[in-house]
């Protein structure tokens, strides 16, 4: 028997992504036979009741997807099963142990990270790190680079790092993947992937929903530890990285570290240029009246719920090409993509009527539709005396050509990620050393934002953030995509 362990079982992560994940596997074929799925977490409850709460959040979301069914539902449950235990406690835990047997064991900490250090020390005493075992962190693994090691250190005590899975769950969703397969599985784009075609590239990860009850988390966080240390830089580095030699994790991973590695630090001096910290203020978010940061955590802080941040890669490929992230709560769109933006033809023939024409974008649009698209121009069609230029706009999506397959469901990034830590394939997963330099860079942020006073500039709910962030991208004479916005 295999057996994977949630810890946190019963929280928020567990019942709204991991356990409706492990539903869709299910309704798919795609768990393994002999599976049992045990949720874990000091609650007393009887796996009955236990798997009441699961079937009712499940339900709710394979009903959305049209996805539900009782005969993949009783497989599931036939699976489930329920302990109260102290995960910090190595007692406890021996009871765990021998509910799981001598099989493979996939443990997935759904639980605050501060227990982490505790739980697996507790897990290697209780007989729960032993080769057959695998760990799953969730994100985020510390505050900065030093709390970041204190953890893994207790984690790589217990474990070796091939047990070890950290979650970025954006390496899950599907057209992350596809990124390696546009820059790797086409000849076309490679040749012009680099700082002779490209002028600039921008990522934008926006949300909606504001910090509400997660501010006690959030406030110790911010934007910048929240999304851009993990989620953030994972996109950067699959943009960025060079064509690793293969597609084992080791290979995909190197390539990573060495964007990271090549990320220049940012001063005190040039924070305020570069960087933009935001934080929102009341106002009306999908058509409805918010409270501003401050409101809802009932007191004044200097957390940043947005950050705009412009990053160099000092690199032969990237030198002279700029990488602007940005990403904040309560903007006025849940979207998510990635911007390459060519530069323009270095001499026009064209007379255009409507000015300039534009030069070559693609969007990679993660959420949310998946897509990507990219504008050429090409002749406007007509007797103009003068040839004109027009936009259009080629979509990669699936089935554009009338022939693919229709698109399939859109699949929680958590199924993917969940299936390749119980097969034991960390491609996906976050390597002890990238994280460590994704954290490096973002300490020194840290640092330059404290050491120059750098407090956030207020923006309005529903807003693409602060005018400075427009500032920081007009200062370079260039603006942030408005494309489908
Ligand atoms: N929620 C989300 O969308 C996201 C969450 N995360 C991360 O996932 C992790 C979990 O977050 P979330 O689900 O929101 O948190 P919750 O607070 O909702 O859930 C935490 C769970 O941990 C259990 N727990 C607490 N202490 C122990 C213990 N000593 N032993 C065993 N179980 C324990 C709690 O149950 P009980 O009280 O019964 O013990 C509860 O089930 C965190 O690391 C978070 O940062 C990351 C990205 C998104
Ligand atoms: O990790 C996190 O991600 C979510 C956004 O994820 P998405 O898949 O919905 O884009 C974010 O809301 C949360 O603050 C952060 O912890």
């Amino acid at each position: 028997m295999a057996a994977l362990i949630l810890f946190g079982g019963g929280g928020d992560l567990a019942m709204r992504m991991l356990l409706p994940s492990l539903y869709f596997l299910e309704h798919d074929g795609l768990l393994p036979e002999d599976l049992k799925i045990i949720g874990a977490a000091r609650s007393e409850e009887t796996p009955d009741e236990y798997v009441a709460k699961v079937h009712d959040a499940v339900k709710a979301k394979a009903e959305a997807d049209r996805a539900w069914d009782d005969h993949s539902w009783a497989k599931m449950k036939a699976r489930l099963d329920y302990l109260a235990v102290d995960a910090t406690d190595p007692a406890s835990l021996k009871g765990l142990k021998d509910r799981v047997g001598d099989g493979e064991v996939t443990s997935f900490l759904a639980v605050s990270p501060s227990l982490y250090g505790r739980i697996v020390t507790a897990m290697k005493t209780a007989g729960l790190a032993e080769r057959n075992c695998r760990i799953v962190l969730e994100k985020p693994v510390g505050r900065d680079l030093k709390s970041f090691r204190e953890i893994d250190d207790a984690v790589s005590h217990a474990f070796s790092e091939d047990q070890v899975f950290r979650i970025d769950h954006y390496l899950g969703k599907e057209t992350v993947q596809n990124l390696t397969a546009l820059r790797f599985g086409n000849t076309i784009f490679e040749p012009l992937w680099n700082n002779l075609t490209i002028d600039h590239v921008q990522i934008t990860i926006g949300e909606t929903v504001g910090v509400g009850d997660r501010w006690p988390y959030y406030d110790e966080y911010g934007a910048l530890r929240d999304m851009l240390q993990n989620h953030m830089l994972q996109l950067l580095c699959l943009v960025a990285m060079e064509p690793p030699s293969d597609l084992d994790p080791e290979s995909l991973r190197n390539e990573k570290v060495k964007v990271l590695r090549s990320l220049r630090p940012i001063t005190p001096e040039e924070a305020e240029r570069v960087s933009v910290r935001g934080q929102y203020v009341a106002g009306v978010s999908e058509g409805k009246p918010v409270k501003g940061y401050d409101e809802e955590r009932g007191a004044d802080s200097d957390t940043e719920t947005f950050v705009a941040i412009r990053a160099d890669i000092d690199n032969w490929r990237w030198a002279g090409v700029p990488f602007f992230m940005r990403t904040g709560k309560r903007l006025p769109e849940k979207r998510t993509e990635i911007v390459i933006q060519f530069k323009p033809v270095p001499h026009s023939i064209f007379d255009n009527e409507e000015g300039e024409a534009p030069a070559n974008r693609m969007i990679i649009e993660l959420q949310p539709e998946e897509d990507i698209s990219l504008t050429v121009m090409n002749k406007r069609p007509g007797l103009d005396k003068r040839m004109q230029l027009q936009p259009i706009t080629m979509s990669l999506s699936w089935g554009v050509d009338g022939k693919s397959a229709a698109p399939p469901r859109r699949r929680i990034a958590y199924e993917r990620l969940l299936l390749d830590a119980m097969a034991g394939d960390s491609t996906l997963f976050v390597r002890r050393d990238e994280a460590e330099q994704a954290w490096k860079w973002v300490d020194e942020v840290a640092e330059a934002w404290a050491e120059s006073g750098q407090k956030p500039d207020e923006y309005v709910a529903g807003t693409w953030g602060p005018d400075s962030a427009d500032m920081l991208m007009m200062r370079t004479g260039r603006d942030w995509n408005t494309t489908n916005v």
